[in-house]
């Protein structure tokens, strides 16, 4: 089987053509794969399917096998791939999610797509729980981007034992569902600090749509305006609230490409 690695900011998957067909078992496919000693190495697994409506469909699986309904980093990725192997001429176009249709815009250098802007739509709030966990009482602002955060505000996330923590919050039972977790700081109005444990991956180096939802807890509390940067361990995005919708910015680069005997 044929496969391409790609990051965003350091949220690396491997993409897979499915256009034409698919292999069984995905979520199969995606532990063995995303294994970093014994597969090739990634957060997960995309895979690329025609449009439901839209121009191309991604499919994403964690690292575990699970299942995320949006990928903000995944997808910027996924136009990157549709456009740079001539799958579609347009700069413009429609990825259906399992949260729904994205619209992308692509910002091309040298016949290669290299910014991506992605139009996450609007972000659902969810009343703030209180909640304990290794002794620490969090103050937690559950966030819907298409898939579940739980974003904590704290002065130093630098200083967050987040290998710990991070699974422990993830299930934690005063939360709506299983969630990614952010931890946040916010500075200046616009300049937040964001470090990340995904659901179903763990500590990763960026998470489009965490970045979102800290963006959108950092607004509602009046921490930041309509525009923002979120500095990640992997590198920056830019993110901007317009008429409900936010609107993410970032890079996606291609890493290699592979094939790996199946079976
Ligand atoms: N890395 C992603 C989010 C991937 C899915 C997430 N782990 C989930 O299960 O919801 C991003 O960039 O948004």
């Amino acid at each position: 089987m044929r496969f391409t690695k790609m990051e965003g900011l350091g949220n690396d998957y491997i993409y897979v053509n499915c256009m034409e067909g698919e292999p069984e078992d995905l979520p199969t496919l995606a532990v063995r794969l995303s294994d970093r000693h014994f597969g090739v190495g990634a957060d997960g697994l995309i895979c690329i399917k025609p449009g439901r409506t839209g121009d191309f469909t991604m499919e994403m699986y964690n690292a575990d096998g699970s299942r995320g309904a949006m990928c903000g980093n995944g997808i910027r990725c996924v136009g990157k791939y549709v456009y740079d192997r001539k799958l579609t001429r347009k700069t413009c176009l429609t990825i259906d999610t399992d949260a729904g249709p994205r619209g992308l815009e692509l910002a091309v250098r040298g016949g290669k797509a290299e910014q991506v802007t992605v139009d996450m739509g609007q972000a659902i709030l969810y009343p703030e729980v209180e909640l304990e966990a290794m002794g620490e009482q969090y103050t937690v602002h559950q966030v819907g981007v298409g898939n579940p955060h739980a974003v904590i505000f704290c002065p130093d996330p630098e200083g967050v034992r987040l290998e710990e923590l991070g699974p422990v919050l993830e299930c934690h039972p005063n939360l709506r569902e299983r969630s990614n977790v952010e931890f946040v700081s916010c500075q200046d109005g616009h300049d937040l600090h964001v470090r990340v444990w995904e659901r179903g991956s763990g500590i990763t180096l960026a998470c489009g749509t965490g970045a979102c939802a800290a963006f959108e807890a950092a607004r509602r509390q009046g921490l930041c305006g309509s525009r923002a940067e979120a500095r990640l361990p992997g590198g920056t995005l830019g993110l901007e609230w317009r008429e409900g919708r936010i609107f993410m910015t970032g890079p996606a680069r291609t890493v290699f490409e592979g094939e790996i005997e199946m079976g």
